[in-house]
């Protein structure tokens, strides 16, 4: 049996998970590696995969698993590493679509074999014709220095379940811990769309493929790349190298605030509201805008946003459905 390793991000969550997988871990013979500083996890586990680990488990939340999932496939190696988590953050959003709720039925997934090829988006700017981020600026030459889990040469980075481009920090700040709780990531989307009135919208250029004429153009709120998420809140299929995408479009006279605007939103006024299902798309915003990748923020103008079609092996849980089931009650 080859090497398992376990990155552990001690810091997630309210620690008791963590502190429990780190026994089960040990007690279960993989190697513990535990992070101490933000971003850490890519180069942990870049390491651990190049050094021949043939299962990689995150520790943490979404943006430790992305990290983990990043580091991975720097080694080059996403295709042949078992990958699983640990559900230990706040939110949970990949473990929770893939069907891992507890500590030990994530080593149980993995002890069992129990592991499905799944899509990962791929958020891509090498195309952008300048450098407009200022976040790797200035540390070009520098290797990993200066930015958390970077790389100077980066142009491109793996999202396990979503690409959001509309949040503000604001909404960040202001959004409840037990909302983000129970809708990991979209608990941002929904506080963004009730304090629409902060932000301005984004002027937003969206092609399917290679196709020249945009699929859709104007001023939106909020753009949703949804990879293991259908939006509002479904699994979605992460077998299909599909990507589902939904627009939400700038609309001022929806009161967001009113009750239950936003859910009514999702799920009928298909007017404000287009969704797409694409292998990929590009999105310009004419100048650089925040994107979040899993909950990590990159700042960026042109983005190439493709799926890796079932590139890598997960450890899923008894409940993960390969085929969820699509209803096309929201207008698709
Ligand atoms: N030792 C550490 N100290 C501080 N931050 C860390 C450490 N290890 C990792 N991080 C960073 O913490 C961030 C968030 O981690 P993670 O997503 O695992 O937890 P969370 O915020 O509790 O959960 P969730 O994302 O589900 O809400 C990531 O950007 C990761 O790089």
């Amino acid at each position: 049996m080859g090497s398992r390793v376990l990155v552990r991000n001690p810091e997630s969550g309210d620690q008791r998970r963590s502190v429990q997988a780190a026994q089960e871990a040990e007690e279960r013979g993989y190697e513990v590696l535990n992070t101490s500083e933000e971003g850490e996890e890519v180069d942990l586990a870049r390491e651990a995969a190049a050094g021949g680990a043939d299962v990689v488990v995150a520790c943490g939340g979404d943006g430790t698993l992305n990290g983990v999932a990043r580091g991975v496939d720097r080694a080059g190696r996403l295709e042949e590493v078992t990958l699983g988590v640990v559900p230990a953050g706040t939110g949970n959003g990949f473990a929770g679509n893939v069907g891992i709720d507890g500590v030990t039925e994530a080593f149980e997934s993995v002890e069992a074999g129990r592991t499905r090829r799944l899509d990962v988006g791929m958020a891509d700017w090498s195309g952008e014709s300048g450098r407009g981020d200022g976040s790797d600026a200035g540390s070009s030459g520098a290797g990993d220095a200066g930015l958390a889990g970077g790389d100077a040469d980066e142009t491109a980075r793996p999202f396990l379940n979503s690409c959001i481009c509309g949040l503000t920090a604001e909404a960040s700040a202001r959004t409840e811990p037990a909302l983000k709780q129970r809708l990991g990531v979209l608990a941002y989307v929904f506080t963004t769309l009730q304090h629409t009135g902060d932000f301005e919208g984004l002027e937003l250029d969206i092609r399917a493929g290679s196709e020249s004429d945009p699929v859709w153009s104007g001023e939106a709120a909020l753009l949703l790349v949804g990879n293991a998420r259908r939006f509002p809140n479904r699994q979605a299929n992460v077998e299909d190298g599909k990507l589902d995408v939904v627009v939400i479009e700038d609309a001022p006279t929806i009161d967001y605030l009113a009750r239950g605007a936003v859910e009514r939103l999702f799920q009928g006024e298909v007017s404000h509201l287009t969704r797409l299902r694409v292998p990929s798309l590009v999105v310009d915003a004419g100048e650089p805008r925040q994107f979040s990748l899993d909950g990590e923020m990159v700042e960026r103008e042109r983005l190439e946003i493709t799926t890796r079609e079932r590139v890598m092996e997960f450890a899923v849980g008894e409940g993960y459905d390969p085929n969820p089931v699509d209803d096309r009650a929201d207008g698709e």
